[in-house]
């Protein structure tokens, strides 16, 4: 058996995907509004046909020119924003109806959801309504429906997104446990979520693959300004020299060669707090150190994002308040930045 295997079209909604998920393994599907995640995921569970192409689920072709296999027969289980539970049935009889409704006989049925509502918490909740549960209760029940029938794959379409934060923490440590070792497919919008839950990761843009491979070879090194900005590390484009990049105005940064650094076009990836900005150039030696201007400040939570502009490209620095009060940045303020080289990624 295979994993997932998309290489397929929808015309109407100029999304093109070619695409291969590991089975077994959770990959994470990221990208700006509209990039197609949501086709992605329903192409997969056959609400959406693709106009040319195939996709293919372990092995078995489920849409294609030799036909589609309808969204109950595929072995694929959906966990949407909203849980979708059928306000009229209670917890139990939700949990029940994936089975109820591909003719599992109702004794069968019914321990089967009780042992799934039991694994995620929500044995003493079974006789409830849906509006008597909260958002957290209610995804719980609702990944107990979706688990019950067994499915070969789970797809989740921004499971969390609708969820107060208070919530979210347990029903992402419940996935993290229902998820292991199971195909699936997580869509999100959060970087928390692909690290801890995903193995894999997909970056769509425009209706294209941009990235996609093992989290921890994609994410250190984002080739898209999306994937950058989505796990806070700048990304400069230059030319690869030796042992660093040249920018446009010839600053060179130094850092280190990854494995595919060649000479010519390249990139480098710095993390905004590898970054350190000072009122005249201090002199450390592992560090690079280059004339900025500031452009924009901006409060984030307990750091402060500074964005200076380098040689025509934008580099953010997460400062403490006390350094950016002492520096005394303002938008047009001239700066040295100083760039730990072992923090710079050169590929
Ligand atoms: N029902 C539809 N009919 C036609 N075009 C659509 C339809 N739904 C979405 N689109 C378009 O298809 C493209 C991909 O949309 P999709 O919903 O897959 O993106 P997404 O990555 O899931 O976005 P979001 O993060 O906003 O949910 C977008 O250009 C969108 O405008």
């Amino acid at each position: 058996m295979t994993g997932i295997r998309v290489d397929a079209a929808v015309r109407v909604r100029d999304v093109v995907l070619d695409l291969d998920l590991p089975e077994g393994s959770c990959t994470a599907a990221i990208g700006p509004n509209g990039a197609g995640k949501s086709t992605f995921v329903g192409l997969l569970s056959g609400a959406l046909r693709p106009d040319t192409g195939t996709v293919a689920i372990h092995g078995r072709t489920v849409a294609g020119p030799g036909g589609f296999v309808p969204p109950h027969k595929r072995g694929v289980a959906l966990l949407e924003q909203r849980s979708l539970l059928f306000p009229h049935l209670d917890v139990l009889a939700n949990a029940m109806f994936g089975l109820r409704s591909r003719g599992v006989p109702r004794h069968t049925a019914r321990a089967e959801a009780l042992a799934q509502l039991e694994r995620v918490g929500c044995a003493d909740l079974t006789h409830r309504r849906p509006n008597q549960l909260s958002g957290g209760q209610a995804q719980r029940v609702a990944l107990a429906r979706a688990l019950a029938i067994k499915p070969d794959v789970v797809l989740l379409d921004e499971p969390m997104a609708a969820m107060d934060v208070a919530a979210a923490p347990e029903i992402r440590s419940l996935l993290r446990t229902h998820l292991a070792g199971r195909t699936s497919v997580l869509v999100t919008h959060d970087l928390l979520d692909v690290l801890t839950l995903a193995s894999h990761v997909v970056v769509l843009e425009r209706g294209r693959v941009v990235e996609q491979g093992r989290v921890a070879d994609v994410l250190p090194r984002p080739r898209s300004q999306f994937l950058a900005d989505f796990t806070g590390v700048n990304l400069l484009f230059g030319d690869l020299v030796d042992g660093g990049l040249r920018l446009a105005d010839g600053t060179v940064v130094a850092g280190l060669a990854g494995d595919d650094a060649t000479a010519g076009p390249g990139w480098a990836s710095i993390p905004a707090n590898a970054v350190g900005l000072h009122l005249a150039d201090p002199h450390g030696s592992p560090r690079n150190a280059v004339d900025v201007v500031v452009r924009a400040v901006e409060p984030r939570g307990p750091v402060v994002r500074v964005v200076v502009d380098l040689a025509g490209q934008a580099l953010a620095a997460d400062l403490t308040t006390g350094a950016v009060a002492e520096l005394g940045v303002e938008p047009g303020l001239r700066l040295v930045a100083s760039i730990k080289a072992t923090a710079v990624t050169l590929y």
